[in-house]
């Protein structure tokens, strides 16, 4: 005998940042949602990801700054403690990995929730266990993604740690190797070494964040081995051996670290098969879901966050629901645009960026002009002193006389690039940029320079 469908309007798979988002707008206008979620209501951000790392950030700078009252004020001891930072992500900021709340605040929309992994099992029908739910309207995934873990011999079966595991330790390990050199890997590098604990990051492509400017790389690279961080690049990860008391053994080509613990942040995976997108004839062996600048990624599916591959960000995700939203509510609104799509990494000093670096422009664009002013020669800088590294890069299409991207590395650096994203976002005319007023002496004023270059004949 086949099971009685519940029948809803909507059925969002995955209860991250965007699937929260949209069930909660759905179930506001009145339509009759369903939520699924295998683990915690509000997904990797607030339990695994940002908010956790950025409490570990804040404690991590504080103690970077008062290491540096003895170049500005006289002296300061400084006894890194962990114990606040655990209590904070444990208590204030997840309590206890626990989404009692999260949940509550969906219900209270009058949404509903089902607990288990869902999957599409034909058209307009999602599966939850033994229980069968039917979508009229549409569904929506938002399954995100789970740490990547390299096929790296000896790696499978050690006790390495992911984003998942480090969020909760109440012991900083005495030391700790890294394995890649994205946004994860220098966050937690950073973090970690701050807090006194011995890091090397290994990081397989040719510089620190990859996928930055170089000249930013360059900074972060310099700062972190000021800190006394180890960086390797261009390394390559052979073997990875682990017991009990030695703790981890890293070969790479040409070197072994030994380390208390290992984290691996070497990016991330989908697993589109397990998510039966097949069902509804989307390809299943695919990295990410296609969606069309509504979301929609087949007849009757709407696919949000990391998942659509768009920049893996809470501020994607939820920039995604609102148009997915409105799309199944059949409200205008404007289509999907990436172009001033931001991003922040959280390092001290942040390395932020707005749209293309200069070699993806040169990549799309015909003419492509680019500026950088250095923060340590603007007077802000001059006066910051201790921990005034950063630049600020602009990159315009020289023939619509707009810019097209911006990094920003510095203190407050993503504080500094709003300015720079309202101008790539809102296509403001280098020319007109030019004539503002930046306010003396600020960072973002530092901003003007790199524009006079850029107006340079
Ligand atoms: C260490 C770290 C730090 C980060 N810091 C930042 C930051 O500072 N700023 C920022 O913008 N971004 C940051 N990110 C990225 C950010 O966490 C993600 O972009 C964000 O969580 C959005 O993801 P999402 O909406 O795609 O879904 P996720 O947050 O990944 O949530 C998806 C949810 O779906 C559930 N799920 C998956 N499959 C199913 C299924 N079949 N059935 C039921 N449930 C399912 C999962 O259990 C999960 O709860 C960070 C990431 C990491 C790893
Ligand atoms: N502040 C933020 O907004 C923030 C913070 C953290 C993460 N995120 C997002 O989360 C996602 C995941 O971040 P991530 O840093 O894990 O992934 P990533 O893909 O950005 O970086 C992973 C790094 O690991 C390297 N790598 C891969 N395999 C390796 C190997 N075998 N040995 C050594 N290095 C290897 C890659 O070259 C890359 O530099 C990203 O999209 C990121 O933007 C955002």
């Amino acid at each position: 005998m086949g099971q009685v469908a519940d029948e809803v309007d909507v059925v969002v798979v995955g209860m991250g940042p965007g699937g929260e988002d949209v069930a909660a707008r759905l179930a506001n206008a009145g339509l009759s949602v369903v939520g699924v979620e295998s683990r915690l209501v509000g997904g990797e951000c607030p339990y695994y990801a940002c908010i956790p790392t950025k409490i570990m950030v804040r404690a991590a700078d504080a103690l970077g700054e008062a290491r540096r009252v003895p170049e500005l004020a006289g002296s300061a001891e400084v006894r890194p403690d962990w114990s606040p930072v655990a209590a904070r992500i444990r208590d204030e900021a997840t309590t206890g990995w626990n989404d009692e709340i999260a949940v509550r605040r969906f219900e209270a929309t009058g949404g509903r929730l089902v607990r288990g992994t869902g999957r599409i099992t034909a058209p307009g029908e999602v599966t939850v266990g033994d229980q069968v739910l039917r979508a009229r309207r549409g569904i929506v995934l938002n399954p995100g993604t789970e740490p990547a873990i390299p096929p790296i011999e000896g790696l499978a079966g050690t006790p390495y740690w992911t984003n998942r595991e480090i969020v909760s330790i109440e012991q900083v390990p005495e030391s700790l190797v890294v394995l890649g050199g994205g946004p994860v890997g220098l966050e937690f590098a950073q973090v970690f070494a701050r807090f006194g604990c011995e890091v090397t990051v290994l990081e397989a492509r040719p510089q620190l964040l990859p996928l930055a400017e170089p000249e930013a790389a360059e900074v972060i690279t310099d700062r972190l081995l000021a800190e006394g961080v180890r960086v390797r690049v261009g390394s390559t990860v052979q073997r990875v051996g682990h017991d009990a008391s030695m703790g981890f053994r890293i070969t790479t080509d040409g070197e072994e670290f030994t380390a208390e613990r290992l984290l691996v942040a070497t990016g991330r995976r989908t697993d589109l098969r397990a998510l039966g997108v097949a069902a509804v004839g989307l390809d299943d062996t695919a990295r990410t879901l296609e969606v069309d600048t509504r979301m929609r990624a087949a007849e009757g599916v709407w696919a949000i966050g990391d998942v659509t591959g768009r920049g893996a960000f809470t501020h994607t995700s939820v920039y995604q629901s609102r148009i997915a939203a409105a799309d199944i509510l059949g409200e205008p609104g404007a289509p999907a645009d990436y172009r001033a799509m931001p991003s922040v990494t959280f390092t001290d000093p942040e390395v932020a960026a707005v749209g293309l670096t200069e070699t993806r422009a040169l990549a799309e664009r015909d003419r492509v002009r680019t500026a950088i002013s250095r923060l340590p020669v603007s007077t802000r800088g001059f006066i910051h002193k201790a921990g005034n590294e950063g630049l600020i890069k602009l990159v315009a299409d020289s023939q619509l006389g707009v810019l097209v991207g911006a990094t920003v590395v510095g203190p407050s650096g993503g504080e500094i690039l709003g300015a720079l994203a309202v101008a790539v976002h809102a296509e403001v005319p280098v020319a007109l940029l030019a004539e503002m007023i930046f306010a003396y002496p600020t960072f973002h004023r530092a901003i003007e320079p790199a524009l006079t270059k850029l107006m340079e004949p």
